[in-house]
């Protein structure tokens, strides 16, 4: 029987006792969103966009980690266990430019369709049935494939360190989740994000300061470069400058880059996810979210993987170093164990927790984008388009947990296939890459044709499909199989053919045949009807009798956060003057950062095929440190002090309910002037 460095009750402890425990937690901050702020989680928009009034620091924080899969602290391991240092860049700088770049995507959603709930609303409105229906294949795709490497990758791992059935792991994983996103909805979601976040880098720093300063077996820069090159002497990296680990000239390490590149764009332009949250974002700072939430996450791989991952190499041949075969790193398996070689027990239960957190944070924001998906394009606009408030709410919460289930089947089938999250992740891109510019010019161009669009989504598809299966084909004499299908150059092809066809064809078509779009269709999408006269009028009489009846309860105005943001100034942060300034502010500045992130830096230093001293590699890694922290500032630091106000109010009446018995409800008061 294998040995594990857990007991198995520590995997299902920590998959059932913390999904309940964040169950609970958010049953908490449901009731206090109920009982101290204006937004009620019983309200259908509240549920999926958290009424469009969140700030930057907590939507990027939610970005963070609904972006922080088990991939990116597994997967971005495994690269640096097999290419060196190259693998970490070209996993971070690769995943994080298509953040950065849809904060264009999100200007544009504000400006051209500020009242929409999902992106294929977007199109059905533009293009009709037909675009609609292709373009809900690639969203649902995309969706149940990063669902999956999340259920497989943390599966995995659980099962890997514990024990426990990966079966059972893939099944309660996404329960656990779908509980606590039920009852929560959208606002409770970031909140319970945010703290995810928050633990996870406390987890992060954790490895860092042993790996680098404290451990007897590496402890500092120099002597992680000193191991590093004796492995490379001892199992030189193909590919690699002089088969070193401490050079970015890898050419396998290119070639994931690339493969990297084209996949993340599909995962960002077409998960409804990274939608939702520019459309819960305000109109105002939504750009700055993206732009922030997008750097803060860069250090999360990069600095993770150069440091579990490369420790992984290091420690080959330390008495607790488990010896990784193919299949383990493929599984993302390398990060595991030099945690367990590093800390023992601890360090497996750290890394545990770290996954377990990535894990369910990632795994609630595709619960709840499917969920979107499923109420919005598939029961409103097809099965009941006059849905009561209510019945939407229902199907919402219906969606969440048919979908949980749905994930634990996938899990189970790509399991039983052999399908490892490794090789799904270099997948995403030859299924999902060809919608990825057609969906982009629909929400950012008039001119794009619609059956250029369509035509490049299905096209780039198929010929991605065909170009993966021959170069498989021709590169392993014929022999088509899991293992073959999921070599570099098998799978680079069909990532460029992909996003290549699609991109070109839509572009072309549209160039030769442009449409001339009036984004008036798109804008008017779900636009909250201007109040009639006689409505008003009555309003303004019920306002009254209201104030004088609630005159004696209410002591003092609270400015909770639920009177920072109205429909008022809801309207006012849709100018579009203000907007089209913050799309081109976000295409200066993502451009700029992709130019730096994925040209000027990695490539000088691929073709001048430098191998770094170890004053070169210690700066690589203070520079990963640095960064750490500064994504710590932005993500942990920043939403609170961006909620102070809030946080304040809540208190306020958290204090006046206990020592004043009920007094600290919250009040609506109707003239509204501070922004918390
Ligand atoms: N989110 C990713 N690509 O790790």
């Amino acid at each position: 029987m294998a040995e594990y460095l857990l007991p198995q009750g520590a995997g299902y402890g920590v998959v059932i006792g913390m999904g309940l425990f964040f169950s609970a937690f958010m049953i908490l901050l449901t009731a206090i969103q109920a009982r101290y702020t204006g937004f009620s989680p019983k309200d259908s928009e509240e549920f999926t966009s958290a009424s469009r009034s969140i700030k930057p620091g907590l939507i990027a924080s939610g970005i963070v980690s609904a972006w922080t899969w088990a991939a990116t602290l597994l997967q971005s391991s495994a690269v640096a266990y097999k290419y060196g240092l190259s693998g970490p860049w070209w996993y971070g700088a690769g995943a994080t430019v298509q953040i950065l770049l849809f904060a264009m995507l999100a200007a544009k959603l504000k400006l051209n369709a500020p009242y929409a709930h999902t992106w294929l609303e977007i199109v059905g409105a533009r293009w009709g049935r037909t675009a609609h229906l292709v373009f809900m294949f690639f969203g649902l795709a995309t969706c149940l494939i990063v669902s999956s490497m999340l259920i497989l990758g943390g599966s995995a791992t659980v099962t890997d360190l514990t024990g426990m059935h990966t079966i059972a792991a893939c099944f309660l994983i996404p329960l656990g989740v779908a509980i606590y996103v039920v009852v929560g909805g959208m606002r409770s979601t970031l909140l319970c994000d945010y703290t995810h976040t928050a633990v996870l880098f406390a987890i992060i720093l954790t490895f860092i300061f042993t790996v680098y300063a404290t451990s007897e077996k590496i402890g500092s820069p120099a002597k992680m470069h000193e191991l590093l090159t004796l492995s490379s002497l001892i199992n030189p990296v193909e590919g690699n400058k002089e088969g070193s680990y401490i050079t970015m000239r890898s050419e396998n390490g290119l070639v994931f880059g690339i493969i990297n590149i084209v996949g993340n764009f599909a995962t960002v332009f077409q998960d409804q996810a990274y939608w939702q949250r520019a459309i819960a974002s305000r109109p105002a700072t939504t750009v700055k979210a993206y732009l922030l939430g997008g750097l803060a996450w860069f250090s999360i791989p990069f600095t993770f993987a150069t440091t579990l991952g490369l420790a992984a190499v290091a420690l080959r041949g330390d008495p607790q170093m488990k010896v990784l075969t193919p299949a383990d790193v493929s599984a993302g398996l390398p990060a595991s164990a030099a945690a367990a070689a590093l800390l023992g027990k601890a360090g497996a239960a750290a890394i545990l927790i770290l996954l377990f957190l990535a894990v369910t944070s990632a795994c609630s924001a595709e619960l709840i984008a499917v969920s979107s998906l499923l109420t919005y394009d598939v029961y409103k606009a097809y099965i009941n388009p006059n849905a009561s408030e209510e019945q939407i709410l229902r199907v919402g919460h219906a969606g969440v947990a048919l979908y949980a289930i749905v994930c634990g089947i996938a899990g189970t089938i790509f399991y039983y296939i052999g399908v490892s999250m490794g090789w799904l992740y270099t997948f995403m891109g030859v299924l999902l890459g060809s919608a990825v510019v057609p969906i982009a010019l629909a929400i950012t161009w008039h001119k794009a044709n619609k059956w250029g669009c369509i035509g490049g989504a299905v096209l780039g598809f198929i010929g991605g499909m065909v170009a993966w299966l021959v170069t498989t084909a021709k590169l392993n004499h014929g022999v088509i199989t899991v293992v073959t299908s999921g070599g570099d150059y098998e799978m680079l092809a069909g990532n460029v053919t992909s996003i290549g066809f699609g991109g070109i064809i839509a572009v072309v078509s549209s160039l030769i045949w442009p449409d001339n779009f009036d984004w008036e269709t798109t804008r008017s999408i779900n636009r909250p009807a201007p109040p009639s006269p006689d409505a008003a009028e009555q309003d303004s009489k019920s306002d009254l009798e209201n104030e004088k009846k609630n005159a004696s309860e209410v002591v003092t105005k609270p400015a909770s956060i639920a009177d920072s943001f109205d429909a008022n100034e809801e309207a006012n942060e849709l100018d579009p003057v203000a907007l089209r300034k913050a799309f081109r502010f976000a295409s200066w500045a993502s451009i700029s950062l992709f130019v730096v992130l994925i040209l000027l830096i990695p490539l000088p230093l691929f073709f001048s095929q430098h191998i770094y001293t170890v004053a070169g590699f210690t700066g690589w890694v203070a520079v990963g440190i640095s960064w750490t922290f500064f994504s710590i500032f932005a993500v942990v630091i920043y939403p609170l002090w961006e909620s102070r106000v809030a946080m304040y109010q809540i208190s306020k009446g958290v204090i006046k309910d206990i020592f004043m018995k009920g007094g600290g409800r919250y009040q609506a008061e109707p003239p509204k002037t501070s922004a918390a």
